[in-house]
Formats: C-alpha cells, structure tokens, sequence
C-alpha cells in the first residue's frame, strides 16, 4: 500500500520538555487515519508538523513525497496547496458570509474568475449539505455543525488529496456529529481523499477510521486496525476503549 505521510523517528521538544521522542507512522493512500492517544501527549502538534506550522527536532517528515526537512520553499508553498486543514479553532471569519470564507483560499491562490470561483463555491457548498441560500449567511447566523461544514468547504475548495482535522466534532451535539462522521466518510469515497484526524470521540473512532496510530510516553505504541488495539497492553488503550471492541 502506497503511504502517503511517513514519519520516521520524529523528536519534538519545547524547551526542556521532550513531547515525542521517536515517532513512527505511516499514512496509507486512500484511508481515514487517526491520531490517538492521552491529552497532551502531542496529537495536534504531530498534525501541526505534518502541515509545516510546527517545527520538530529530529527524524523525517515525508508528505506526498517531499521530505519536510529538505524542501525548498516553493515546493513547500505549492505543497500546503495540496491539503486541506481543518483545525479545532480554524474558526471562519465573521466578517465574510460562507461564500467568501470558502472562496477566501480560491482568490488567494488561483487566478480563477469571479463566476468560476462562484461556481466552484456553489459545488462545495452543495457537497458539505450546506443549502445554497446559506452562502449568504455570516458565521453568527448558523449551529456549530453548520461552521464545521462550511469550514470543511473552505478546506476542499482547492480540491485537496489530503485533508486534516482535529477535533472535527468536537462541540458538536450528538446528532450533528454523527452527521458530520457519515460526512467524512462519503466525501473520502467520492473525492478519493486520505484523511488524517485528530479525535478523543469513541463514536466517531469506530465510525470513520481505517486505521489508528495510538501515541503515548512520546511515542507510537499502536499502529494498525481498531480490532487488534488490544493486543498491546497499555493504560490508555485500557481506559478509553473501556474493554470494548467495535
Ligand atoms: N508552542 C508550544 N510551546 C510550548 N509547549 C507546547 C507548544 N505546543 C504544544 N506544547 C506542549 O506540548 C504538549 C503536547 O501538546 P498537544 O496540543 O500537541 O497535545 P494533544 O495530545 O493534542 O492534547 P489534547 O488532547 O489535550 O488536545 C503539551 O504539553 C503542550 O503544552
């Protein structure tokens, strides 16, 4: 199976504080991958890496065959044009109604014309099952499962390979994340997306992910399939799966 983020040996420290000290992974094509583990044991930071907002202090990073370290600067601009990030606080901006936050990237990175943006825009919307009038409507306006799709509209509006979440439900009421969990999957199968996601809710871990790679004491201690999380032993795996399987 083609990867398409690998890590390899992937140190991160904050000063005196070592957050990872030799993390390994290996995104494969085509699938919706989870980073787990315990609160602060480094999952949005290893997110922030991988998009180069974060700096790490030792090992590889290689995302759609760049290797992180090397890459000159316009690979590197032309590379965080392949992805799209949704990130817990990625909030829109209240000033622009949906239509101009999901237009926002299109106007700053293509040359593309007005009706053309506002056709693309129009399809996004329509993909996230957003109604076309709510372009029109500001970011105080609509529900926070509402923001969350027009922020994942805004994430697909270059037509990404790879899209990041963290926390996409987070905050959202019961029904709306489940909504938002068949959201994710079916736009996976319809764009062909590989999926990477940051997520501490057990439902939508069992609905979404192919596979997990479950982080604690600085370092992976799980990678694979949810049904063999339990062939390691560790607390975390212990505790937040509570002994359940799928
Ligand atoms: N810019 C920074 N400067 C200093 N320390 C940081 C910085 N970013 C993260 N950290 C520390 O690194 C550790 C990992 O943080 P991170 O947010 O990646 O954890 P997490 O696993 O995503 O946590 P949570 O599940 O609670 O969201 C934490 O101890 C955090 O305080």
């Amino acid at each position: 199976m083609n990867s398409i983020i690998k890590l390899r040996n992937v140190r991160t420290a904050f000063g005196e504080k070592v957050v990872h000290e030799s993390v390994n992974l290996s995104v494969p094509e085509g699938s919706i991958y989870g980073i787990l583990g315990p609160s602060g044991c480094g999952k949005t930071t290893i997110l922030r890496e991988m998009v180069m907002l974060q700096e790490f202090h030792g090992g590889e990073i290689e995302v759609l065959g760049h290797n992180l370290k090397k890459i000159r600067y316009k690979d590197a601009m032309e590379l965080r044009r392949s992805w799209g990030v949704l990130f817990q606080y990625g909030a829109l901006f209240s000033s622009l109604n949906l239509r101009d936050n999901i237009a926002l990237p299109l106007v700053e990175y293509s040359d593309l014309s007005e009706a053309m943006i506002d056709e693309i825009v129009s399809f996004k919307i329509n993909i996230v099952g957003l109604k076309a009038e709510d372009a029109y409507l500001f970011p105080s306006q609509i529900s926070g499962g509402m923001k969350k799709k027009a922020g994942l509209a805004r994430a697909l509006a270059m037509d990404p390979k790879l899209l990041f979440l963290d926390e996409p439900t987070s905050g959202l009421d019961p029904i709306s994340a489940r909504e938002f969990d068949s959201l994710i999957v079916k736009l996976r199968d319809l764009l062909g997306l590989s999926i990477v996601m940051v997520s501490h809710d057990l439902r939508s871990i069992y609905d979404t992910l192919d596979y997990v790679a479950i982080i604690d004491n600085k370092k992976v201690v799980y990678e694979g399939n949810l049904d063999n999380i339990f062939s390691v032993k560790n607390d975390f795996i212990e505790t937040f799966f509570n002994g359940i399987k799928r």
